[in-house]
């Protein structure tokens, strides 16, 4: 579990992250959702490490990242697992050579444990072939898989993705999605999800946080972000013309049950009969 509290932090004098709060919990896939520029970057760079912020602090299960305490950080770090945007493999490197890159670096696996490591995280990502082939010669979406691979294989506890199905179809992307949640299940793993697509929010949102400029507007999971009555977000979710039918058709069948129910000589639920 990861606790931010109160996070702030500003760009020369510009706030772009206005005291934000809230709790990932492990085994859930927590998104943080937001349009462009909102600070969602920001604030994931800030729970890993990469940015510090003015003000705030952040604790992973139970011990304060942001006490300065250099060991107490590198212990951390050991167990976070990055998923970057454009994958950001090392091109010179085969996708086996990748996945044990950090195998290499952060732990103390003899050459043969390293092997069975790679070769399990390639199969469990469905690459179980791929190992010699280098980036160049891969699609983005396996690209993903081979960073989702790089990322879990030291056996992290955090994962944090940055628009992890950026760039890829909606088929594909899904996908990838579906990938991120069965192992955030499997493994009990504390996930971190930075997105604008409303297709993530439905499939894979234990956990959403809205953020608006800076602020963090709304907080919950995606089986009731479609009720929800901050105007911000709503407009955010309805700015796509598929989530508007997508309500249309839901309120549609609402009625169309309403009707039913009448038909069937009930009275509709939540109306008390006329005295
Ligand atoms: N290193 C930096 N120096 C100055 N300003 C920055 C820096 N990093 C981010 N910003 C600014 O902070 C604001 C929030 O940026 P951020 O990248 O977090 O947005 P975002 O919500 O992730 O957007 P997107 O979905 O487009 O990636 C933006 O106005 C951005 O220009």
């Amino acid at each position: 579990m990861i606790e931010i509290h109160n996070i702030q932090k500003s760009f020369s004098g510009v706030k772009v992250l206005n005291g934000i709060s809230g709790i990932f919990e492990s085994g859930k896939t927590n998104l943080l959702l937001g349009a462009s520029g909102t600070g969602k970057s920001v604030l994931l760079q800030c729970i890993v490490g990469l940015i510090k912020p003015d003000l705030g602090s952040i604790t992973y299960d139970g011990k304060v990242f942001t006490n300065n305490k250099l060991d107490l950080k590198q212990e951390i770090r050991r167990k976070i697992g990055m998923l970057f945007q454009g994958s950001a493999l090392f091109d010179s490197m085969n996708v086996e050579e990748n996945v044990e890159f950090p195998l290499r670096m952060l732990t103390p696996m003899s050459k043969e444990e390293r092997r069975e490591r790679v070769e399990f995280c390639l199969k469990r990502v469905g690459l179980e072939n791929a190992g010699k082939k280098m980036p160049s010669e891969i699609s983005g979406g396996m690209k993903k898989r081979v960073g989702i691979a790089r990322a879990i294989a030291p056996n992290s506890r955090y994962l944090f993705c940055d628009e992890p199905n950026s760039g890829l179809d909606p088929l594909t992307a899904i996908k990838i999605d579906e990938l991120i949640y069965e192992l955030t299940k499997e493994y009990d793993i504390t996930t971190v999800i930075v997105t604008h697509d409303m297709n993530s929010v439905m499939e894979i949102g234990d956990n959403i946080m809205f953020l608006h400029k800076g602020n963090k507007l709304w907080e919950g999971g995606r089986e009731e972000i479609m009720d929800t009555k901050v105007p911000e977000l709503r407009e955010f979710i309805f700015a796509s013309s598929l989530m508007r039918a997508a309500k249309k058709v839901d309120e549609e069948l609402g009625s169309l049950d309403e009707l039913s129910t009448i038909q069937n000589g009930r009275e509709p639920e939540g109306e008390k009969p006329q005295e």
